[in-house]
């Protein structure tokens, strides 16, 4: 019997002259709906809106072929496939020429869905492609695509597995250079096959346990098998650890590394914000407590994706408004990934040591202990200090243990912002990781909640793996279907909705 879709079930394999079992082995019917043709053909603008030289629509479904015969008129055999061919793009009714274009032709199995596709490569004038979507729209069984539809498709035809379709909507959002690397990578299905990998030696652990539990008893089972599985499990138990302790460099990467600047009013945030970014995004002025609420800028910093934090200066106030800036910019600083803490270093005392004392007392009253550890000191407003000053505290500070690492910088003057913002780049490359080097990164919350998931039922195989065996099998069994969650494979349905509505139309 063909087995119900997700659903893992037993089967034997016999020696067929003496009828003994040798071994259970797991069917995991995991295609999820592959081969289910779909009815409707589906049609979307998928290069980019607004007037260019070259737009493409695509079209993908049963019905591609009469869209192709009738708005390109190809009556005799079809063009090769996959070969560009020029011709005159008609509406099917009123057989009015609507452009000149090219026609691509992508036969199934081979195509981006799976399915009987087309391209129409027409010039890019809203007009021309209003045309074309309409004159398409009057095709029978043809309908407009929803957003994520075509990738859809590719993921229901085994295309695509589900951390590749989360890379290519990466790919799609990738803002720099760092994000595009990363998404490439898992779109090429390292991640996917690193997943899959686990999920095979698990789907043979629970039939060596099922193989065990039938049969152990009558002896048809060798000795040590569970031994097999402890190891197995044992060993996964040790990567997905690994995987898991990766401080967040992946889902940072991918969703931006957030730097919150913060310290006593007037020290110059805003202006180091308006330095960061090289443009006047926060109001800056003499009078202390100016900026009272967050104000967020998204950079790119060497091929990093930064969203740059400015919040309102930490004093005691009685204004209610002011207050709740204060209480906004502790919560910012507590969830950052970087704090750049901004001290006036005109009212640091001279003496170094007195100076370092000052900023660990100012540090605290910033932020927890635990958060220091992600924390850069900028020094600001270095032209208001003698020559001498500037250079000893330079130098000394540096001999101060327990401070974080400390820039001196003038937001009037430029001077040391160069090297500030070489520091600032060091920091977010380490938070964000290398995307092309080491084993591939979790990107999503998703995956780790799965994960933890999975780790969490193969710690319950080896609680019970002495004392109840059927309940250890669940264990993995439950594991396996974390990880299928992840890939896809397993209780997708309800994820799908979520993932393919980040799509655009024609993706
Ligand atoms: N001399 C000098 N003045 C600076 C420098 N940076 C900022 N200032 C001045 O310091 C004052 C306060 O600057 P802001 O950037 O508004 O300071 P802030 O920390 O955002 O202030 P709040 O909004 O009160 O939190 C302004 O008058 C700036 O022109 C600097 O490097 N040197």
């Amino acid at each position: 019997n063909k087995p119900t879709q997700n659903y893992i079930r037993p089967c034997y394999f016999l020696i067929p002259s003496r009828g003994t079992p040798l071994s259970r082995l797991l069917c995991n019917c995991d295609e999820v709906s592959a081969g289910l043709a779909s009815a409707d053909t589906i049609f979307a603008l998928s290069s980019g809106h607004g007037r260019c030289g070259v737009a493409v629509v695509r079209v993908s479904g049963p019905a591609s072929v009469t869209s192709l015969r009738s708005m390109a008129g190809l009556t005799g055999s079809l063009p090769p496939p996959r070969k560009a061919l020029l011709r005159s793009i008609t509406d099917p009714l009123t057989r009015e020429v609507l452009d000149r274009g090219l026609v691509l032709w992508f036969p199934a199995p081979h195509s981006f869905t799976g399915e009987d596709s087309v391209e129409f490569h027409i010039h890019g004038g809203p007009a021309v492609i209003t045309a074309v979507l309409e004159a398409l729209g009057s095709v029978p069984g043809m309908r407009p695509a929803e957003a994520g539809e075509f990738t859809r498709r590719a993921f229901q035809a085994g295309k695509l597995g589900l951390t590749e379709v989360e890379g290519l909507g990466d790919l799609i959002h990738a803002e720099t250079e760092a994000q595009r690397r990363l998404a490439l990578r898992q779109m090429s299905g390292e991640l996917g096959h690193l997943y899959q990998d686990w999920s095979n030696k698990l789907k043979r652990c629970l039939a060596y346990v099922e193989a065990f539990i039938d049969f152990s008893e009558d002896e048809l089972i060798e000795d040590g098998v569970l031994n097999q599985v402890d190891r197995v499990v044992c060993n996964l138990q040790t990567e997905m650890e690994q995987h898991l302790k990766d401080k967040r460099k992946g889902e940072r990467l991918r969703s931006g590394v957030q730097v919150v600047i913060a310290g006593a009013t007037n020290a110059g945030k805003s202006s180091l914000l308006n330095s960061i970014c090289q443009r006047p995004a926060a109001i800056v002025s003499p009078i202390a407590g100016t900026t009272r609420d967050v104000v967020e800028t998204a950079l790119d910093i060497g091929g990093f994706p930064v969203l740059l934090i400015d919040t309102a200066g930490l004093r005691d106030s009685l204004d209610v408004v002011e207050r709740e800036g204060v209480r906004r910019a502790r919560e910012r600083v507590e969830q950052a990934d970087l704090t750049l803490v901004v001290v006036d270093c005109s009212n640091l005392p001279i003496d170094t040591q007195q100076a370092a004392a000052f900023l660990q007392e100012h540090l605290k009253s910033v932020m927890s202990t635990q958060k220091q550890n992600n924390c850069l000191l900028v020094l600001n407003k270095t032209d208001l200090l003698p020559e001498e000053q500037r250079q000893n505290l330079d130098m000394e500070l540096r001999q101060v243990s327990g401070l974080p690492p400390a820039c001196l910088i003038s937001c009037h003057s430029n001077e040391g912002l160069q090297d500030f913002l070489t520091a600032l780049h060091g920091n977010v490359k380490t938070l964000c990781g290398d995307p092309l080097s080491g084993a591939p990164t979790l990107t999503q919350a998703r995956h780790r909640t799965h994960l933890q998931q999975c780790a969490a039922a193969l710690a319950q195989y080896q609680r019970y793996r002495d004392t109840d065996l059927a309940l250890a099998a669940e264990g993995v069994r439950s594991a396996l279907t974390s990880l299928g969650r992840i890939t896809g494979r397993v209780g997708a349905e309800e994820i799908l909705d979520i993932i393919f509505k980040d799509f655009c139309i024609g993706k």
